[in-house]
């Protein structure tokens, strides 16, 4: 059977350095195209990519993505940075491009996305919730993209089954205090050294009060989501987002 054509954009970065060594590692998949910052994306379509897993910032995904699209290469992405409006701008693409497949996955590793349909399951039980992502120093943008995205679940949760407004008598606080509201839900971002990408739904209700946490400890957690990602995306036209779709978990 022949091998999934497979390029990584980001290749120098944290998380695609080491997608290159899981993508080279597979023995389904071949790895054709790793670029970095400054090297021409028509080294994506020379080399017959089927898929372009998208791992580089959010001020470089769109144009990558746009490439992507208009050459009918299927991507896999886990940059950051989605917003309603680039959302759009992507699925106007899709349409131009018929048959070809888009994942954004806010979080690759099994644990994170289970992190976050325990808290969309918990959230209408309880009076109180909200959300900590802890990060490394490093990363560029805040909330990440997993806290956004845990947050609007929590929420999209929350109105379905008509619970109210979380209790907060807090009047006075300085900027930033409360966190950013995400729908409604406090999102508070720390970063610190030695951490790497860590995540906790704090959940209260009368006498008592439920944490769900998760840690990604190293880059290889992210690993195996993005490869079933590349898997499935040939076979998945249009936009999926969330891997959870790609995991029978809804
Ligand atoms: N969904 C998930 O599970 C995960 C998502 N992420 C996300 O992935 C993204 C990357 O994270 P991380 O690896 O930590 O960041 P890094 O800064 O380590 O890596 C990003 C890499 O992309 C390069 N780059 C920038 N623009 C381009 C471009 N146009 N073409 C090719 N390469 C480019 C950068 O080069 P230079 O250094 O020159 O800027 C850098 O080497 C972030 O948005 C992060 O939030 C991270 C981990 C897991
Ligand atoms: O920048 C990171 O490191 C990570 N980014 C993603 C995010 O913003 O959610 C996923 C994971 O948290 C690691």
């Amino acid at each position: 059977m022949s091998k999934l054509r497979v390029a990584v954009l980001g290749a120098k970065g944290r998380i695609g350095s080491e997608a290159v060594r899981a993508v080279e590692a597979a023995e389904d998949m071949e790895l054709v195209a790793a670029l970095g910052r400054g090297d021409g994306l028509e080294a994506l379509a020379e080399s017959g990519a089927q898929v372009a897993v998208e791992l580089t910032t959010p001020a470089s995904v769109m144009d990558n993505l746009d490439y992507c699209l208009r050459h009918g290469i299927h991507a896999v992405v886990g940059t950051t940075g989605w917003t309603d409006e680039r959302l759009a701008q992507l699925n106007g693409w899709l349409d131009a491009s018929p048959g070809t497949g888009v994942l954004i996955a806010p979080n690759f590793s099994i644990g994170a996305v289970l992190t976050m349909k325990f808290a969309q399951i918990a959230a209408p039980y309880f009076e109180s919730v909200e959300v900590v992502e802890l990060h490394h120093p490093n990363k560029v943008d805040a909330p990440s993209g997993t806290a956004t995205r845990t947050a609007q679940l929590i929420a999209q949760a929350r109105q379905k089954a008509g619970s109210a407004p979380a209790p907060d008598a807090t009047a006075t606080a300085l900027d930033g205090a409360r966190g950013a509201n995400v729908d409604g839900v406090p999102v508070h971002a720390i970063r610190l050294r030695g951490l790497l990408a860590h995540q906790e739904v704090l959940l209260g209700g009368e006498g008592e009060t439920l944490t769900v946490r998760h840690d990604s400890l190293h880059h290889s957690s992210f690993m195996p989501g993005i490869l079933l990602g590349a898997r499935q995306v040939v076979t998945t036209p249009g936009l999926t987002f969330g891997l959870e779709h790609f995991l029978d978990l809804n």
